[in-house]
């Protein structure tokens, strides 16, 4: 099998990795010359043989939109893209109906594992039509880890469904961080437990809390510790934002995301104009202190 792939970044330059390990033939096209195979995509598309199967792993948003366009103007009716970046679910739509214009297909897939996806392989959720989904399964066998496929791999619904579970899952991901930070926070707080760091790496066998993100935790403390070098500000790139609309569009309480989304917010803040009021008004109703402003 010989596919394209589009957007050679920290994610798509690993996976054209994988994929040709995986013996499935890519032919990659990013606009940063040092990485790309090709120089355009009308090199990409006269490259890769029809039917074809091209794989976008762009920025969401704007970047996305462009590339599918694009792809919209110059494939052929059979072709497949699969959208593979973390795009809004509801984006999905537009770029199939977009593409089924002139008969290409369309699918979606979250994909999860970061940088560490080329060793490690990608979890995957994919979200389109059943004979798509079945076309792609040897780019999607590739990409995951070895074993089972159904304990790396699912197709979870129609277009849109894989990254209406990706988003999910990010926003799963946002809550699991914020506990595990505010637990080192508070190890760190009192002087009782005389060693952080060996205490997160005791927890990583057997213990309730057990899991990749803690190792990662117990990696960037060998790195870092203290994590002297990184300041305390936390970017977010959109998917927790929107998982906390989808929970209140559908009245699902969720406060442990909400609060991990805020939390990131409320790090991006030096001076926090709201906090400064709160003070302020102890101030005006009980007289209690306030600080000199810094
Ligand atoms: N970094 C991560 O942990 C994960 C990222 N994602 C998603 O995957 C997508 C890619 O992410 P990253 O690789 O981390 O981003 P990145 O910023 O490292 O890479 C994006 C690549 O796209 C290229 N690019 C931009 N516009 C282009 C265009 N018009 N044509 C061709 N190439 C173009 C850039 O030159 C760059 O190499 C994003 O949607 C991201 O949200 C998904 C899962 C995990
Ligand atoms: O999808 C991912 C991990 O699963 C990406 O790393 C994503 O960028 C994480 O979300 P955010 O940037 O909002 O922290």
């Amino acid at each position: 099998m010989h596919i394209g792939l589009i957007g050679l970044g920290k994610m798509g330059f690993n996976m054209r990795e994988r994929l040709r390990k995986g013996g499935i033939d890519v032919t990659g096209f990013d606009r940063n010359p040092d990485v790309t195979d090709v120089a355009s995509v009308d090199e990409l598309i006269a490259t890769v043989p029809a039917p074809r199967l091209i794989w976008v792993m762009v920025p969401s948003g704007d970047v996305t939109d462009a590339v599918i366009a694009e792809l919209g103007d110059k494939l052929d009716a059979g072709d497949l893209v699969i959208d593979g970046g973390n795009s809004r679910f509801t984006e999905d739509q537009k770029h199939g109906a977009l593409l089924a214009e002139k008969g290409i297909r369309f699918a979606d897939c979250g994909v999860s594992g970061g940088v560490w996806g080329l060793q490690n392989g990608y979890g995957l959720m994919a979200g389109g039509d059943a004979a798509d989904i079945e076309r792609a399964l040897p780019v999607f066998d590739a990409l995951r880890p070895d074993g089972e496929r159904e304990d790396s791999f699912v197709h979870v619904g129609g277009i849109g469904a894989g990254h209406y579970a990706k988003m999910v899952h990010n926003g799963i991901e946002y809550g699991l961080m914020q506990a595990y930070a505010e637990g080192y926070e508070l190890l760190a707080a009192k002087d009782i437990v005389t060693d952080l760091p060996g205490t997160f790496r005791a927890w990583q066998k057997g213990t309730v809390v057990r899991s990749w993100l803690l190792d990662l935790m117990v990696k960037a403390l060998d790195e870092d510790p203290g994590l002297q070098t990184i300041d305390d500000y936390v970017e977010d790139s959109g998917e927790g934002r929107w998982t906390v609309e989808e929970a209140i569009a559908n009245a699902v309480p969720a406060p442990a995301i909400t609060a991990a989304l805020f939390a990131r917010f409320s790090s991006r803040e030096d001076n926090s104009p709201a906090m400064k009021m709160v003070s302020a008004l102890r101030h005006q109703f009980g007289g209690h202190a306030t600080r000199p402003a810094k």
